[in-house]
């Protein structure tokens, strides 16, 4: 296993009063593929957001060995902690390359970012290859297919020598072809690097999960495989649960964790 990994205690996170996040133990091993799973509101985002310092919390949370928690959130980046956000937050106006340069580019003018390179970093090189956009460097961020902005995305990250990679809904809005080369390009990247994938589409999790978190209402409910995950009888009440309640746009099936389990027991 390569990369580092990522411990979380008893972490904990309160909005005026309302826990949402309620003594989260995690233990990510360097080189996982781990996906978090759970039912709106049930604290993913908000793990993520407190692990990269968005929002105030208490607990612990060590990477590569050094204590996280209350660090702003350039120190933690610094560290090799970054995130992708449900929506890309590409340069639209700018080119593939541009926008990765740009991520790469701590310490360079804007000039010289801007400028068309004949010698591309090779950072940057790499990053084309691993997301597969080496052919499209010279377009604009702008006129990407939804989920080629989201590996332009995943690939800023990789040029900044992120280590750890927390990745919220990377796959929604994709098509089928694109899900699949997203479960792909995270297989390579977690070669390695650690990747943690909040995500809602079942279908993706069982395909390319090595681990699984379930969260509710804030707790960590069960931690293991896929097949530890849908075979234990809380996450299946909890799937049943929700049943009957609406998917955001892309998610699951209802109830796509029990029907599994039901074809296989
Ligand atoms: N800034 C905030 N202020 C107040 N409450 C918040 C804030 N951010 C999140 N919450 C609440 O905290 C709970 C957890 O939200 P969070 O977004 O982490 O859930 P989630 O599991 O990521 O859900 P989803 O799958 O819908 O994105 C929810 O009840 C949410 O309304």
């Amino acid at each position: 296993m390569n990369g580092d990994g990522l411990t979380v205690r008893d972490l904990r996170v309160t909005f005026d009063g309302f826990t949402a996040v309620d003594g989260v133990d995690l233990d990510i091993l360097p080189g996982d593929l781990r996906f978090l799973i759970g039912p709106n509101g049930a604290g993913k985002t908000t793990v993520v957001d407190a692990v990269t310092g968005l929002v105030k919390a208490t607990g612990s949370v060590r990477f590569g060995g050094e204590e996280m928690l209350g660090r702003p959130v350039h120190r933690i980046a610094r560290n090799g902690i970054g995130r992708t956000f449900q929506t890309a937050t590409v340069f639209e106006e700018l080119t593939v390359l541009q926008n990765l340069d740009i991520a790469a580019g701590a310490g360079r003018s804007a000039l010289t970012m801007l400028r068309r390179r004949r010698d591309v970093p090779e950072p940057v090189v790499r990053a084309l290859e691993t997301t597969g956009l080496t052919g499209l460097r010279d377009r604009p961020a702008g006129v990407l297919a939804h989920g080629q902005k989201q590996w332009l995305e995943i690939g800023m990250l990789l040029v900044q020598d992120v280590r750890l990679l927390l990745l919220d809904e990377p796959v929604a809005g994709m098509s089928h072809d694109e899900r699949e080369a997203t479960g792909e390009l995270l297989r390579r990247i977690g070669e390695d690097r650690t990747v943690v994938v909040i995500e809602h589409d079942m279908d993706f999790m069982r395909s390319f999960a090595r681990s699984v978190t379930v969260l509710h209402a804030g707790k960590v409910l069960k931690q293991g495989t896929v097949a530890e995950v849908q075979a234990d009888a809380r996450v299946q009440e909890v799937y049943l649960g929700r049943a009957t309640e609406p998917e955001p746009a892309g998610g699951p099936e209802p109830a796509a964790v029990p029907a599994t389990v039901a074809e296989e027991a």
